[in-house]
């Protein structure tokens, strides 16, 4: 643009350390450089066996320099974005696009309806003009108690809106805001709000825990006689009310000012299509927000995430609105943070190498991916428009684009939008909306959205723009974990691995560092042979490292320990567990599945658990309590290596008289298998020491102990 007097709405700032990370990654490499050449030196002569498991381990180190590499490239250029909001409200005015907000919800028991409510209500009650917003909830639990909350939430908006604005609150979800703070000294409204808020949860929670909703409730409103027919929520008709009418003029706060649109949706269901999960849900709130209110900007967040920051939506549209830069970014993604983290985040689940090095990284590589919720969306880049060269805006035509119909009359227009057989033969799901067939069906829309010519970004503000509920039960952590291995091994194998699909459509580079993603259940086979081959081979008293005497040593150690002090802030032991088996489990399925043995199926993560778990997850106890072949492979693992390292300790103290040279052949064998055991310390304590309900049961500890004798047994004899 030929404007000289144009002043950008953000800048792009690079992350500090970068010429730090660049030298130590040399250094890696060249210590990789050494392992190889010992791994082809030192290469033994001896017997089969133990030429095979030379080769075996030589492989794994290759795999994980491999890995290293891709990783390397993604985090190779990081930056940072700096919107300036003032410059916005200067240059725009009142002239701002209209937003709308799709938030997802699946099942009332798991998503528990009070929780939904204040994910609606802080996104309600965003820093932005009200008449501009619309939010809709799609419940694919179709439950009248989630639909109940709705009605509760439209209703405390009327306070909630107004309070907020007055107090300037922060965040806007009422459960997390009234948690932390702390009571004004003029508190008489403070106080007021906050009952009526209590009350408000209590009959949510009650409605909830009852399972039901009593009958001078549904005489409250015509929406519940949607569900006088309805025996199964996987069978039922579209549901559509709008709860407040963005348009009507008697839809006002307690102060008479204007309150956002509100809309509850249920898709029709029918056993015989298939929903396609959340990205069916979306793509039906896609159609049916478009005939509504047309937000050219949507804003996509699931129902365990509110909104802890109001500014988000001026700050993304410093981004879109850039007169520059601005015309050709498709989405705008704010990373996924949490909430309910220990001190010590026991399972690791701030992802702060992801969420700080990766996909800023990514954003300089090209940008980041789409996670599937804190982002915001070009409603013409989602559903499917190839940019072209020069593409503008107006968003002043933009505004305006409201439907002129009764709301009652759009509730009946609207539901054909939302019903099973709308998109066949249509491009939803493939070239339209969210794209179907895959468990991550975020990252394949983002990266389909890059192919087709869009840029995007990547805020991370200071202030968390979303926070969410991370799960608190190890077994939901490394069902999760299983699902997104999975959905990322079935992209890297399907037609749209990055690698071809973005062939000639985005940077090498970008489709580099998709790879360690879609990788990570790749993982397993390399970490699997790590854990379990060194320790057998040490009963074996077959050496596979150098000499502790050898200069060799080094850069393995180095290697090792280097490479992974930037994740130290994470647990090791959540790094192994998920690699041994969430990303083991993640593997097999996506054979099975390629092989059409196997459906796809996606496991919702509960966000609640009962008063003891929790009480456990306060205290830093991780949760096993369960039987899951996982913990045997967990287990069966840790004392395979507890064994190996008593193995170890008799043999250093046979040979204590003849200069420990047991000590300088297996050294770094022993010292594997001592790391591993440490790293499973938790395991043991699972295994026969902790008498809680958290601890293993019984029964993964005999398997596990009879599993690992056996495996000692076959690998000394
Ligand atoms: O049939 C379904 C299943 C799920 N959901 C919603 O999808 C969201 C994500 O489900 P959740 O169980 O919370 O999974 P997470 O692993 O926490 O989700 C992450 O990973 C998913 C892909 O696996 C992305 O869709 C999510 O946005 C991302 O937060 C929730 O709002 C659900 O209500 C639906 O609407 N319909
Ligand atoms: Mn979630």
């Amino acid at each position: 643009m030929a404007n000289n007097n144009y002043v950008p709405l953000f800048e792009t700032k690079q992350v500090k350390g970068r010429l730090f990370f660049r030298c130590i990654a040399a250094s890696i490499f060249l210590g990789i450089c050494f392992i190889v050449m010992y791994r082809v030196m030192f290469f033994p002569v001896g017997g089969k066996a133990e030429r095979w498991t030379w080769i075996g381990l030589f492989l794994s180190e290759l795999w994980f320099c491999l890995y290293w590499f891709l990783t390397t490239v993604s985090r190779w250029n990081s930056v940072y974005r700096l919107p300036y909001i003032d410059r916005l409200s200067q240059r725009f005015g009142k002239e701002l696009p209209g937003i709308d907000i799709l938030v997802c919800t699946a099942d009332p028991l798991m998503e528990p309806p009070s929780m939904v409510v204040n994910t609606v209500l802080s996104v309600m009650a965003y820093d932005y003009p009200p008449e501009k917003l619309s939010i809709y909830l799609s419940d694919d639990g179709g439950s009248d108690l989630t639909f109940y909350a709705m009605l509760e939430a439209a209703n405390f908006s009327k306070t909630w809106l107004p309070f907020c604005k007055k107090l300037k609150v922060e965040p806007t979800s009422p459960e997390a805001y009234f948690r932390t703070a702390s009571e004004p000294v003029n508190a008489e409204e403070w106080l007021s709000v906050k009952k009526l808020y209590d009350g408000m949860k209590m009959r949510i929670e009650a409605t909830t825990k009852l399972d039901r909703i009593p009958d001078y409730i549904r005489k409250q409103h015509k929406g519940f006689h949607e569900w006088d027919f309805i025996t199964h929520k996987h069978d039922h008709q579209t549901i559509l009310q709008i709860l407040i009418d963005g348009r009507d003029t008697n839809a006002v706060d307690i102060e008479g000012n204007p309150l956002p649109t509100l809309v509850y949706l249920a898709r029709e269901k029918r056993p015989q299509y298939h929903h396609h999960f959340k990205a069916g849900a979306m793509n039906a709130l896609i159609r049916v927000s478009s005939r509504i209110s047309n937000g050219p900007i949507i804003l996509n967040v699931d129902c365990d995430m509110y909104s802890n920051n109001s500014k988000s939506i001026k700050y993304s549209l410093c981004i879109f609105m850039d007169e520059e830069k601005g015309d050709e970014i498709a989405y705008i993604q704010f990373p996924q943070k949490f909430n309910n983290l220990t001190k010590n985040d026991i399972y690791g689940s701030s992802f702060r190498v992801i969420q700080q090095l990766e996909l800023a990284g990514l954003d300089a590589n090209g940008g980041p991916m789409y996670i599937g919720t804190g982002c915001f969306h070009r409603r013409e880049a989602l559903c499917g428009k190839q940019y072209e060269k020069n593409y503008k805006v107006d968003w002043k035509k933009l505004n305006d684009t409201k439907a002129n119909e009764s709301a009652s009359l759009l509730e009946e227009t609207c539901k054909v939008l939302a019903s099973c057989t709308f998109e066949h033969n249509t491009p939803w799901g493939k070239e339209m909306g969210l794209k179907y067939g895959i468990l991550v069906e975020d990252i394949i829309t983002g990266l389909s959205i890059k192919c087709r010519g869009w840029k995007y970004m990547y805020l991370n503000p200071e202030r968390e723009g979303f926070l969410g509920v991370a799960p608190t039960i190890l077994l939901q952590l490394l069902v999760q974990h299983t699902r997104w291995a999975e959905g990322h091994l079935q992209i890297f194998l399907s037609r749209y691995c990055s690698l071809v699909y973005g062939y000639k459509r985005i940077p090498l580079k970008l489709r580099l560092a998709y790879c360690p993603f879609n990788l990570w259940a790749a993982n397993c086979l390399a970490t699997l042979y790590y854990v379990v081959v060194p320790c057998l081979f040490l009963l074996k008293g077959f050496s596979l490292f150098p000499m502790i005497s050898s200069p060799w040593v080094v850069p393995f150690v180095y290697v090792a320990l280097v490479h992974r002090a930037y994740s130290l802030s994470e647990f090791l032991w959540v790094w192994l567990f998920n690699r041994t088996t969430s990303y083991f489990f993640a593997f097999f399925q996506t054979i099975l599945k390629l092989l059409g043995y196997s459906q796809l199926t996606f496991a919702l993560t509960a966000k609640v658990s009962d008063e003891n778990i929790s009480k456990r997850y306060e205290q830093e106890l991780i949760e096993f309590g369960a039987t899951s072949p996982m913990f045997d492979i967990l287990a069966t693992l840790a004392m395979l290596n507890l064994f190996g390292s008593f193995g170890a300790i008799k043999m250093v103290i046979l040979d204590a008289d003849e200069d420990f040279k047991v000590l300088d052949q297996f050294g770094l064998q022993i010292l594997l298998c001592l790391v591993l055991v440490t790293v499973n310390l938790p395991v043991y304590q699972a295994l026969f020491f902790r008498k809680d309900n958290g601890k293993m049961p019984s029964s993964v500890t005999y398997k596990s102990i009879i599993f690992a004798l056996l495996a000692c047994t076959v690998a000394m004899y």
